[in-house]
């Protein structure tokens, strides 16, 4: 209610008049103003409602009933009290007041007193009315606000949001819907009591300086995530955002709280799958190499020794093909929690890839703590792992490089790891490597290698030379192998040792392998059509192109290009290549075999040489490795694995040719264990084209068999004393033996190779090789000859020894019985002596090795 006076609008005609009503209005604090017309009056009351009005009834123009109808027919001015001021003293002037809307009359002259009271009264009577009014407006409004709260909260409470309404003043909430008392655990009573402290980790203080800073940005939203403390202790993550609005002379702070756990948790599964493998569940290589950044930052601080180890499982690969995925997933698993096993928990174990696995170890003392940590993780692999039904056996080839000494950067220090774990599987595997700068020389070199091997492919920079193979039996040349070589601008030409690793481990063996494939072929085609003839000639193919590629389709294609019988063209792979995706490589050498193209085994003995295996293909044909052949004739464990592949090629029905025989020996020892083929260096280093032509157009590359002109009995003489040889030699000479005569150990054992021989005399002591000892390897190598010994006094131990285990049938000390040796030797040659047998004691000084003769 206002406090002002109460106004009064007097209205009369005369001027008189009004001033008098004014004059004893005044004294009781009314505040009047008059008009002298209805129409004056309608148009100040349209101006600024009075309180009440004294209307004279008889004006001239518009006249007070007038007046007073027009202002109760309009609601705006209806509730202003009239008093009607006239002279009538009827009734009917009365009623036709009444009517007319007047609240009260006073008769003129007017009294003073009673005009007070009929004024003061009217004035009571409507302010009451106006209070009604109030009030009845107040309720309409506190209904309408009440429906607009409850339309508000019941939004509120449908949100999916939490949302609370904070007062800047008491900090504590004013309204929370349903959300934020289910979000946070709370009653609504609860919460109402309760402020955004008692939710969060903030005091009171810091959310009213934020909450200022806020209102001082006007309507800007602050946006941030959290998170909030539940009833039950528990926490949950939240997006929250807040907002200032004006309240009256307060500020709400509206606070919109979202869930976003699910969507964290989202977030940091695909964090964590981002970085780590999934397989193993170790950090990935990105997470590995953030994790070594962090390592070497805190190592320059503190002056840790870092070391980066590179591991790569051996022959992996080869466990997946043969074994299957699951099997080779399995053992990832399994030697992933081994090498877990091995290492500190500040140290971090990654897998960076296929089977390459890393390690970062923190050090403080020297590199030794990585070789310890190295051969930790070798003996870790030692006992067999069990995957599914299978047991195996596996080692791992391990590359170690340190910070500071090798580099800080983390990427370059996981390069030299790598390259060290390539040493590491070049020196054999199952072993580390340190990185070495002389590694990355090497490494560079392979860079430039590579790059200069594109170009080579650009540049067609390659051609094939030939090398011959010849059958055994017949001396005649067998066929030829097609080897690559590269005419490098600058070097001349290299051989593909220097190059075909490259070329397999790039991929870019497929290009080069299919360019030979196609050039043999046209080669193939030009002897055909010349006098030369047929020749069939063999290409060495990789693993890749079995893999890649179209192989036999591009085979087929250029056999019928050339028009060649395709028995003409063999193709040359090693046991790994066969071994490697089984599957595909066999599909593609049936199709070829249909065809009726050869296929060889090449480097036979040194891969699986699992004959089941081996039998799943349609092979023609086995190389035996050159490794074997070298110390054929002098090293019985080579001998014995060359026999076992010829006779079990010849149980299979295939062909055998040795690779890299450079010797007679080797030629007659192989010869006559009825190897098929020979091909080596004795018979022709390989030929460039035209060199080779000419080879071709020769009938008997080899001459006869060294032995067939050499028949009868055969007695082979070894001292290096050249002395001594001639005095045995005299001394067996009358007795119609062929005498051979060898100054060396190393030249018994060609001798052997090139001929058949029954008995063999050998001084003990020679400087290469004790005559024991050689005499112990021939016993090996042929079985089935007389082996004596001849010697002084000083080494009969170990003769005894020989004698013993069967490698010496007899032996005699100096000085011996010329004709009681004869005698023996005679013996030794016949049939029944000859055989390899201990017997009694012969000769002046002659011990028989039967039965054994104590060590002592
Ligand atoms: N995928 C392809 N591999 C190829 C191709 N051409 C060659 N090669 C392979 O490169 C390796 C080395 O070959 P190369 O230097 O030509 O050596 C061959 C012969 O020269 C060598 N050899 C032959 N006889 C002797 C000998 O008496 N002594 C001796 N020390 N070496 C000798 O042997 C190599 C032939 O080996 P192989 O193929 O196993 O029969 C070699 O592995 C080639 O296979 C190609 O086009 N594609």
């Amino acid at each position: 209610m206002s406090l002002r006076a109460p106004t009064i609008l007097i209205v009369d005609d005369e001027a008189q008049n009004r001033r008098l009503l004014a004059v004893l209005l005044r004294p009781e604090g009314y505040s009047t103003s008059s008009a002298a017309s209805g129409e004056e009056a309608l148009a100040a009351i349209g101006a600024e409602p009075p309180d009440l009005i004294l209307l004279d009834i008889t004006m001239p123009g518009m006249d007070g009933y007038q007046v007073a109808s027009i202002l109760k027919s309009n609601p705006a001015t209806a509730n202003i009290p009239i008093i009607m001021v006239t002279a009538h003293l009827e009734r009917t002037a009365r009623l036709a007041g009444l009517d007319a809307g007047a609240e009260d009359f006073l008769t003129k002259p007017v009294d003073r007193a009673e005009l007070w009271l009929r004024v003061r009264n009217l004035l009571r009577l409507k302010a009451y009315g106006d209070l009604q009014d109030h009030s009845a407006n107040l309720e309409r409004q506190v209904q309408a606000r009440t429906a607009d709260l409850e339309r508000f909260r019941a939004a509120m409470d449908a949100t999916a949001d939490a949302i609370m309404l904070v007062s800047r003043a008491s900090m504590r909430f004013t309204e929370v819907n349903e959300t934020a008392c289910t979000l946070l655990a709370y009653t609504r009573e609860e919460m109402l009591g309760m402020g955004m402290a008692d939710l969060i980790d903030a005091s009171d203080a810091k959310l009213e300086h934020q909450y200022d800073a806020l209102i001082a940005g006007g309507l800007n939203r602050d946006q941030e995530e959290m998170r909030m403390r539940r009833s039950d202790g528990a926490t949950v993550q939240v997006e929250v955002n807040s907002q200032a609005m004006r309240s009256g002379n307060d500020w709400t702070i509206v606070i919109v709280v979202r869930d976003i756990t699910e969507r964290k948790e989202a977030q940091q599964r695909l964090t964590h799958l981002a970085h780590h493998d999934s397989l193993t569940g170790l950090p990935n290589r990105t997470l590995f190499y953030e994790s070594l950044q962090r390592t070497v930052a805190l190592a320059r601080d503190t002056g840790a020794l870092v070391a980066v180890m590179f591991i790569d499982l051996d022959n992996f690969k080869t466990v997946n093909d043969t074994l299957g995925h699951a099997v080779g997933d399995e053992l990832l698993v399994q030697f992933s929690n081994r090498l877990v096993e091995c290492v500190r928990v500040r140290d971090t174990v990654g897998r960076l890839g296929g089977d390459e696995f890393a390690l970062i170890l923190i050090m403080q003392d020297s590199q030794q703590g990585a070789v310890v940590i190295a051969d930790k993780i070798r003996d870790a692999l030692r006992a067999p792992f069990v995957l599914h039904e299978h047991e195996l056996s596996i080692t791992a080839s391990i590359g170690i490089t340190l910070h500071p000494a090798d580099s800080s950067d983390p990427a370059t220090l996981i390069k030299y790891a790598d390259t060290a774990m390539y040493e590491a599987k070049h020196a054999g595997r199952d072993t580390y490597r340190f990185f070495t700068a002389q590694m990355n020389a090497d490494v560079l070199a392979r860079l430039k290698l590579e790059k200069a091997l594109r170009q080579a492919i650009e540049n067609e920079e390659f051609v094939l030379h030939y090398q011959p193979k010849v059958h055994l039996n017949s001396g005649r040349v067998a066929g030829l192998e097609a080897l690559l070589r590269w005419n490098r601008p600058g070097y001349g030409m290299v051989p593909p040792n220097e190059f075909i690793s490259v070329l397999e481990e790039t991929g870019m063996i497929v290009q080069v392998g299919s360019w030979v494939l196609a050039q043999a072929c046209k080669q193939i085609g030009m002897w055909l059509r010349s006098p030369s003839g047929p020749v069939q000639v063999s290409v060495n193919v990789s693993g890749r192109q079995f893999l890649e590629g179209d192989l036999d389709a591009d085979i087929i294609a250029g056999l019928a290009r050339h028009a060649i019988p395709p028995g003409l063209l063999e193709l040359e792979l090693t046991e790994t290549s066969l071994m490697a995706n089984t599957e595909r490589t066999s599909d593609i050498l049936s199709r070829l075999k249909q065809h009726g193209v050869q296929i060889s085994i090449d480097d036979f003995g040194t891969g699986y040489s699992s004959l089941a295996y081996l039998r799943r293909f349609p092979i023609d044909k086995l190389k035996i490795d050159i490794a074997f052949i070298r110390e054929v004739t002098n090293n019985p464990d080579d001998a014995a694995i060359v026999l076992a592949i010829i006779s079990m090629a010849s149980s299979l029905k295939l062909e055998v040719i040795a690779e890299g025989v450079e010797t007679a020996a080797q030629l007659n020892y192989l010869r006559r264990h009825r190897c098929d083929q020979i091909q080596g260096y004795y018979v022709s280093r390989p030929l460039p084209t035209e060199q080779v032509s000419a080879f071709l157009l020769q009938r008997n590359v080899l001459g006869p068999p060294a032995d067939a002109v050499q028949a009868g009995k055969t007695l082979l003489i070894i001292d290096d004393d050249p002395f001594m040889l001639e005095v045995l030699s005299n001394l067996f000479g009358c007795d119609g033996y062929r005498i051979l005569c060898a100054g060396s150990a190393a030249e018994g054992f060609d001798m052997l190779a090139l001929n058949e021989v029954q008995v063999i005399l050998c001084d003990q002591c020679m400087p290469s090789m004790s005559g024991t000892d050689f005499l112990d390897k021939v016993k090996e190598l042929y079985p089935k000859t007389f082996r004596i010994v001849l010697s002084g006094q000083s080494d009969l131990a170990s003769i005894i020894e020989a004698v013993n285990c069967g490698a010496v049938l007899r032996y005699y000390t100096k000085p011996w019985d010329n004709q009681l040796l004869r005698d023996h030797v005679r013996d030794a040659f016949s049939p029944i002596c000859g055989q390899p047998r201990r017997s009694a004691g012969i000769g002046a000084m002659a011990t028989s090795a039967a039965p054994a003769i104590p060590a002592a």
